[in-house]
């Protein structure tokens, strides 16, 4: 066990910066083609270690059974597997919306086995603690691995990118968009070639974002309401959609002028994910 045994950490949002959609498997995922990066804005959990094995999670857990919470399953996959005797409380402060394709579950999870592999000495690589989170979700890895990068595969072979730092406006248009209702519709454009060469020099959009602006007229709205400040984009499946810039004065020019139908934030992007950068702070300096 370390010696630090309460602290609290960031699970950082992601944006899928473009995501396409090549094929099918068998088992029902989709092998994708997307580029991650981090933003400095996310939800905060707070760990404190217990000298028994019990696991409880307090705060902004919403309506989700404990047996459902990705916090909850991180936690009790990587005490199983590492058979440390120790456990923890974990409090969770939500800022990220569900189901908006920002990645808030799949980060909590993540930060949750990042921290405990610290907080209980377990010492574990990010190459296992990768595959751990495999099991919770298919955007965990990219959370554990902790650098912005284009992922193949269902999302879990990463290839480091260094991208520049932008300004972000996210809005989400108060709809939940579900995951598995996007990757099961009948509609959902699955075709879409692998990038060949330099992925900069090709058309980078989202292929679930014809299919969401349908399904979900409020997206439309709002990538329609951001194009009047920049190029709109929707992350993952939905709901959220953002616009770039390079300062953070045009970003919150967005933001203040947002409709009070919706919610948003700005943030700028990190190439090192912030989960990341403080346990490095918390547990190694
Ligand atoms: C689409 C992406 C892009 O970043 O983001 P979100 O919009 O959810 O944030 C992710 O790949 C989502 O990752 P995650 O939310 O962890 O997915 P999972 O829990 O593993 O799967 C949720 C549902 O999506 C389907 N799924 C997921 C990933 C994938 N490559 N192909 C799929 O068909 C699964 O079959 C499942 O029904
Ligand atoms: N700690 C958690 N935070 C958010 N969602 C969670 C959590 N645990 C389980 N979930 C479930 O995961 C689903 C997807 O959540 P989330 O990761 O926020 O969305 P998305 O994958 O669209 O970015 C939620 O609808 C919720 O039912």
């Amino acid at each position: 066990m370390n010696s630090t045994t309460s602290f609290s950490v960031i699970a950082p949002a992601k944006l899928n910066l473009f995501l396409h959609i090549n094929a099918r498997r068998d088992d029902g995922y989709h092998e994708l083609e997307t580029l991650f990066t981090f933003l400095n804005f996310g939800d905060t959990l707070h760990f404190e270690l217990t000298n028994d094995a019990s696991i409880s999670i307090t705060g902004d857990t919403k309506d989700i059974p404990l047996s459902d919470n990705l916090i909850y399953k991180a936690a009790l996959l990587l005490q199983t597997y590492s058979k440390t005797p120790y456990g923890v409380k974990i409090n969770l402060t939500k800022r990220l919306p569900m189901g908006g394709g920002v990645g808030g579950g799949s980060s909590d999870a993540a930060t949750t086995l990042l921290a405990l592999n610290k907080m209980w000495g377990l010492d574990l690589n990010l190459t296992i603690l990768g595959k751990l989170g495999l099991q919770l979700g298919a955007d965990v890895p990219v959370f554990i691995q902790g650098q912005s990068a284009i992922a193949h595969g269902i999302g879990e072979q990463l290839h480091h990118v260094t991208l520049e730092k932008k300004w972000y406006c996210v809005v989400h248009p108060n709809q939940h968009v579900s995951t598995a209702k996007i990757f099961t519709h009948p509609d959902l454009k699955r075709d879409t070639p692998k990038i060949i060469g330099n992925w900069e020099q090709h058309s980078l959009t989202n292929d679930c974002e014809p299919l969401v602006k349908k399904l979900c007229p409020e997206v439309e709205k709002t990538l329609q309401w951001l194009l009047k400040y920049a190029p709109s984009k929707m992350t993952g499946t939905g709901s959220c959609c953002f616009v770039e810039f390079a300062s953070q004065v045009q970003a919150q020019d967005v933001l203040d002028n947002l409709p009070h139908t919706w919610q948003g934030f700005v943030a700028s992007s990190a190439n090192v994910s912030p989960a990341h950068t403080e346990l490095t702070a918390i547990f190694d300096q």
